[in-house]
């Protein structure tokens, strides 16, 4: 079982505070969606939860430990990141990008064995990229290259899961595939964050959510008690239409609160 956890965590860039005071748990068995408005500080968190920032103020602890005490490469082995947007540097094949993410595990001078092999193919089955296997990924499309990125943070195989927005490039079939997937990566007992902007996917497929707005964590807890209307309409300035299908539930943004304030009075007759 991991507890992830920021603890009164402020984070500075530059001059500017990012992060005031936030304090947010994630947990084994939970695919938690964190939420937020653009430059609410979503990536910020995080970035500070893998150890990439160091925050100003506070700390990050990973099972009650400091995530500062453990060692870069332990630390990856424990927790696998997959940041926003699809940077490649180097021309490479699917399959020997997706095998990247078995680095954490190989000693320096070894090479891949059967078990990172089997890894590998595991991950490129669960995300469905076989196919493109011997495709060099910088030829493939934007949301086939973003289904190859989560292939390889798969790949590691660790108990913790940290996504950047992992759907933003993906079709509603891949969308509602990743989503599938990531939350039964959580059923079976692991960590997993995800970043999302689609409030109808964090409802539907979490179990947990944290929304942020401006720095802060505005609410934590089960999605039906975090995606309110009035939370919401308090970090987004929208109203949004909530309800139920299939006995499961939905959030629809509906309209700007600024659009309502503008739009004309209706005439009387
Ligand atoms: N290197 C930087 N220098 C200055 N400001 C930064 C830097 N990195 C991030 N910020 C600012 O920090 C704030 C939070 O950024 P962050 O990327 O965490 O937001 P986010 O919630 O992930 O947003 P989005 O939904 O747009 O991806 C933003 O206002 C951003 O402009």
């Amino acid at each position: 079982m991991s507890l992830l956890e920021a603890r009164n965590i402020s984070v500075d860039i530059g001059r500017t505070r990012i992060l005031t005071g936030v304090s947010a748990s994630f947990r084994s068995g939970y695919l938690t969606g964190l939420v937020g408005p653009n430059g609410a500080g979503k990536s910020t968190l995080v970035r500070a939860l893998c150890n990439l920032l160091k925050p100003a103020a506070g700390e990050v602890r990973l099972s009650g430990a400091p995530i500062t005490s453990f060692h870069r490469k332990e630390l990856a082995r424990k927790l696998s990141y997959l940041p926003q947007g699809h940077t490649m540097h180097w021309p490479l094949e699917v399959e020997r990008l997706v095998a990247l993410g078995r680095l954490p595990h190989l000693g320096p001078f070894s090479d891949i064995g059967p078990q990172d092999q089997a890894a590998i193919d595991r991950a490129m089955a669960r995300t469905e990229v076989s196919a493109f296997r011997f495709r060099v990924a910088e030829t493939l499309s934007g949301g086939e290259r973003a289904r190859v990125m989560m292939a390889r943070a798969l790949a590691v195989e660790t108990d913790i899961l940290l996504v950047d927005e992992p759907v933003a490039a993906l079709d509603p079939y891949h969308q509602l595939h990743v989503m599938e997937l990531l939350r039964s990566l959580a059923d079976e007992g692991k960590l997993v964050v995800c970043v999302l902007h689609d409030l109808a996917l964090a409802a539907r497929f979490c179990n947990a959510a944290v929304l942020m707005s401006e720095g802060r964590v505005l609410a934590q807890g089960a999605p039906q008690d975090v995606l309110t209307d009035t939370h919401l309409r308090a970090a987004y300035s929208i109203r949004s239409l909530q309800g139920q299908h299939e006995a499961e539930p939905f959030i629809l943004p509906w309209r700007r609160l600024d659009a309502d304030a503008s739009k004309p009075e209706p005439r009387p007759c």
